[in-house]
């Protein structure tokens, strides 16, 4: 199988990337303004993929889209931007898909929802936010046109990237070299944090075996912010110079409202795959620890 990846540069996407390969596809993956070893560049707005395809002389089977702007605070500043980045780019690559006849997997995001009643399932109803959540939706109900598509909720990703951008990377990296640093974090924000490699073998199964539709990718962790630090913290030394505050979401500043009871339940690809073995924070963070990931 011929996998074409957008945004494999990023945290998802080069998770994707590797457990692909790992099964014997072939992939192309793709940046924008963090070049790989293993990614060539492609924005989705300016390059016609038929060219593209042609230069690159890769035929792909399906796409996996993992490419978004993922600043949830700057697209809230940056409305146009954002819509660009996340709606437009992905209208492209819906028409492209359209015209091939071929599946597109959609990663998207539990900020679809308000946080009133989460974790969610499947078949809660949406009402986003924020921006970012907006145009998420928006780009979900584009690659829902297709007639072959799956679209994947994800939320608070973790694990190895090469930038060490997401939050819980940050964090290990700042209680292993010990800064002098104050973290305010959000007490009242919860979320179902999963592991990229988890999700990148979850979206691996639902595309061999040619699944449709909507699908939650949670995990059976729940945690606040907050919660999450002090938890990733007790692994570490005492007498930290890493210290949590904890906040309330209304009085932390972000330019964009967050979802408070967030989450995704992983209840309808549990029951599909019910020998799929999830990874949680403890095991995660023991794993690094030992360097066995
Ligand atoms: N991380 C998380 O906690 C969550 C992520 N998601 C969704 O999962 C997907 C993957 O996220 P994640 O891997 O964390 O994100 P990253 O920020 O790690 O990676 C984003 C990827 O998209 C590329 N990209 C960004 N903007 C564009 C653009 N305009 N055109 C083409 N490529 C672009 C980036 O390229 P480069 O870096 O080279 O510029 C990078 O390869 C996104 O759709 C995101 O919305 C959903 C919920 C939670
Ligand atoms: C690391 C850090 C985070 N925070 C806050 C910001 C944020 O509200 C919260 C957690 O940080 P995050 O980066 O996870 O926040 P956020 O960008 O809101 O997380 C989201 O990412 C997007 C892409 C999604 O789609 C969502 O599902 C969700 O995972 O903690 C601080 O206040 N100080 C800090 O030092």
């Amino acid at each position: 199988m011929n996998i074409f990846v957008v945004g494999a540069s990023g945290l998802v996407g080069s998770h994707c990337t590797k457990v692909f390969q790992n099964n014997s596809w072939l992939t192309l993956g793709t940046h924008l303004n963090y070049p790989t070893s293993e990614t060539v560049y492609f924005d989705p707005l300016i390059d016609n993929l038929k060219d593209f395809f042609s230069v690159h002389n890769f035929a792909p089977d399906a796409i996996v889209h993992c490419a978004a702007l993922t600043n949830v605070d700057f697209c809230e500043n940056n409305v146009e931007t954002s819509h660009k980045a996340t709606v437009l780019s992905t209208a492209k690559i819906v028409e492209f898909c359209k015209e091939a006849e071929i599946p597109l997997t959609y990663i998207s995001t539990d900020y679809v929802f308000d946080g009133k009643q989460g974790p969610y399932s499947e078949d809660a109803s949406v009402n986003p936010l924020n921006v970012y959540g907006a145009h998420k939706l928006e780009a979900e109900r584009l690659v829902s046109s297709l007639k072959r598509n799956l679209i994947l909720r994800i939320t608070n990703v973790y694990g190895e990237e090469l930038r060490s951008k997401n939050f819980i990377a940050r964090l290990m990296e700042d209680l292993v070299q010990q800064p002098e640093k104050m973290l305010n974090l959000p007490y009242d924000q919860f979320a179902t944090p999963i592991y990229a490699g988890d999700i990148a073998n979850m979206v691996f199964l639902l595309l061999r075996d040619q699944k449709n539709g909507l699908y939650h990718l949670g995990s059976s962790d729940y945690y606040s912010r907050y919660h999450l630090a002090v938890k990733i913290s007790s692994y570490f030394e005492k007498n930290k110079s890493v210290k949590f505050n904890p906040v309330q979401t209304i009085n932390a500043n972000q330019a964009a409202v967050r979802p408070l009871n967030g989450g995704l339940l992983n209840n309808k690809f549990l029951n599909e795959y019910p020998n799929f073995s999830l990874t949680n924070v403890d095991s995660y963070i023991l794993k690094s620890l030992k360097n066995e990931l």
